[in-house]
């Protein structure tokens, strides 16, 4: 798989402070996986993102987006879904929204073709209102999947999503995590900061900041279960395990079994798998 996203050596200083933001770091992401980004308050997470999309500079290292230098990358490149939504957005309704989209990415598109994709992807995110509706009528998980069709409509090969399932509710974060998967088998590489820990176990990949420095990257099941799948590592780091984690280790513990689901799925599996044998 090709390099999607390359981070070397760099370093971030926010404009009259001293201290970097960004200490030293490398990154490297390959196309189609979904990298779930983490860390506590402060820890440099949104940074990060806003400097993959050349918005804070770099005092140090070399970043680039798909082999290009991260100055020239383009919107079809990469695409932020920013926290809170209206930062990113410029239009008065849905369609205007949806559509300066489109025309940015196809100039010559006809009226028939942009309604066409624009309630194609109001299905695929879930956003069933008027087309007409305004930006400002909009609660916060619809802004939120506004901003997401928007990102999509771009035909970005990176996506940046900054918080985005914080304003939705728990059917529409697992939604966005189905949406997230499948985008993902398409071959876009996902970067996802999120707090929520549901959102952690889905990724293909976990990498936690700590003082704008990465201090554990690795998969989901070596973040959530320690070897023998009794105890949690990420509670080391102040993150509380999700439902399903809390769960397995229970199971674990009072069977003195090994298992470590990252999924429902794989859960059922593994218990059918310990019951055969
Ligand atoms: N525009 C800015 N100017 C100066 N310092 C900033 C600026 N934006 C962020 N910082 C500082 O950079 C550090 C990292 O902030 P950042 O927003 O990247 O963290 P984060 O991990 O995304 O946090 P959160 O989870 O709270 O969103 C913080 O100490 C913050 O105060």
């Amino acid at each position: 798989m090709p390099t999607a996203i390359h981070m070397e050596d760099v370093s971030v200083l926010r404009h009259g402070q001293t201290k970097p933001i960004l200490r030293q770091l490398s990154l490297n992401v390959q196309s189609g996986q979904w990298v779930a980004l983490c860390g506590q308050n402060g820890a440099g997470k949104t940074t990060l993102a806003r400097t993959l999309l050349g918005l804070c500079p770099i005092a140090a290292g070399r970043i680039r987006i798909h082999g290009h230098d991260v100055k020239e990358a383009t919107a079809q490149q990469i695409q932020m879904v920013f926290q809170p939504p209206m930062a990113q957005l410029v239009g008065s309704t849905l369609y205007e929204e949806l559509a300066l989209t489109l025309v940015q990415r196809f100039p010559a598109i006809n009226t028939a073709d942009l309604l066409h994709q624009i309630s194609d992807i109001c299905q695929l995110v879930g956003l069933n209102v008027p087309i007409d509706a305004s930006v400002h009528a909009l609660s916060g998980g619809q802004l939120q999947r506004l901003c997401i069709a928007q990102a999509l409509l771009s035909g970005a090969e990176v996506l940046l999503l900054d918080e985005a399932s914080a304003a939705l509710d728990a059917d529409a974060r697992n939604q966005l995590r189905h949406l997230l998967r499948e985008l993902v088998k398409q071959g876009k590489t996902i970067l996802f900061i999120s707090h929520d820990m549901e959102d952690v176990l889905a990724a293909d990949r976990v990498v936690l900041l700590a003082d704008g420095g990465i201090v554990q990257d690795c998969h989901p099941a070596d973040f959530f279960y320690d070897a023998q799948g009794t105890d949690c590592p990420a509670r080391d780091f102040g993150f509380a395990p999700p439902f399903l984690v809390e769960t397995a280790l229970m199971y674990n513990r009072l069977e003195r079994q090994h298992i470590k689901p990252c999924s429902e799925s794989a859960f059922v599996e593994a218990l059918a798998h310990v019951v055969r044998t």
